[in-house]
């Protein structure tokens, strides 16, 4: 059993003698997890808070999420922070411009796989603009099943198999959230920060990884055992604290 992690620094003590940029997941960091995706409760006026924060940071904070960008606006609003979307395939800056390139879609065929697959077996599909998620909340037993599909189709045609709470997805190679960090690590204002990167899930570990390698460190949130967080934060709450929103 490893040691569990200490709680970060106040961000103020943390920002005194260095310049910090914070990437920050959204589902079961930002807001809490809900039984499906559309349930979720976005707290009031998250974006201003956070534009606030992000004006605090001179610019230097991302959203890094799992969701599509139009999906995260759908739930938040128009997003006028440095963001990436889809796992970090799509990334922007805080004024819309584009970071990289935009991910396609799964091949149609795949598409029709999945979709009937998750049909015959009662798992919730989320169809997203980059790949397809089967959600299996609902029924926990359903994931062994799951899991021997994805890896079949995504060899087949392959794809990238990525995990999150009750959830496994097909998406196109490449992208991870690691991947958006360094992007956004290689420009301005983050070039030259200390990265601090936030978030609950395995797909956050890339994040994690990638500021590490740049000189900062993850804060894992939860009790999700994490091999490559520094700290903890133990809630939603908590990080709402702790970033002072
Ligand atoms: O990287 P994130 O911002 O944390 O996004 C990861 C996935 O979050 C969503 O799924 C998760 O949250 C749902 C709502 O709380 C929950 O019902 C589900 O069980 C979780 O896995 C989202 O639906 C996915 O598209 C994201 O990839």
């Amino acid at each position: 059993m490893s040691e569990p992690l200490p709680p970060p620094p106040d961000l103020a003590a943390l920002r005194s003698g260095q310049t910090i940029a914070l990437f920050l997941d959204f589902d079961g960091t930002l807001v809490e997890l809900a039984d499906t995706p559309d349930a979720i409760t976005v707290p009031s006026n998250l974006h201003e808070r956070l534009c606030a924060l992000a004006d605090r940071l001179g610019g230097r904070l991302a959203l890094v999420s799992g969701r599509a960008i139009v999906d995260l606006e759908r739930h938040v609003g128009p997003v006028a922070l440095a963001c990436a979307g889809s796992h970090g395939g799509h990334c922007r800056d805080a004024t819309g411009r584009a970071v990289g390139n935009v991910p396609g879609g799964l091949p149609p065929r795949s598409l029709a796989d999945i979709r009937d697959f998750a049909q015959e077996h009662g798992f919730a599909l989320e169809d997203k603009p980059h790949g397809a998620a089967l959600h299996y909340r609902a029924d926990p037993s359903l994931e062994e099943r799951g899991l021997a599909f994805a890896r079949d189709i995504a060899a087949e045609h392959d794809l990238d198999v990525k995990r999150g709470k009750f959830l496994i997805e097909l998406v196109g190679r490449g992208a991870n959230k690691g991947s958006a960090v360094r992007a956004f690590m290689d420009r301005d204002p983050f070039a030259g920060a200390v990265p601090v990167f936030v978030g609950d899930d395995v797909t956050d570990e890339d994040g994690m990884c990638a500021a590490a390698d740049l000189g900062g460190f993850g804060i894992a949130v939860g009790d999700r055992r994490n091999e490559q967080a520094k700290y903890n934060l133990a809630s939603v709450a908590a990080v709402h604290h702790w970033l002072g929103l």
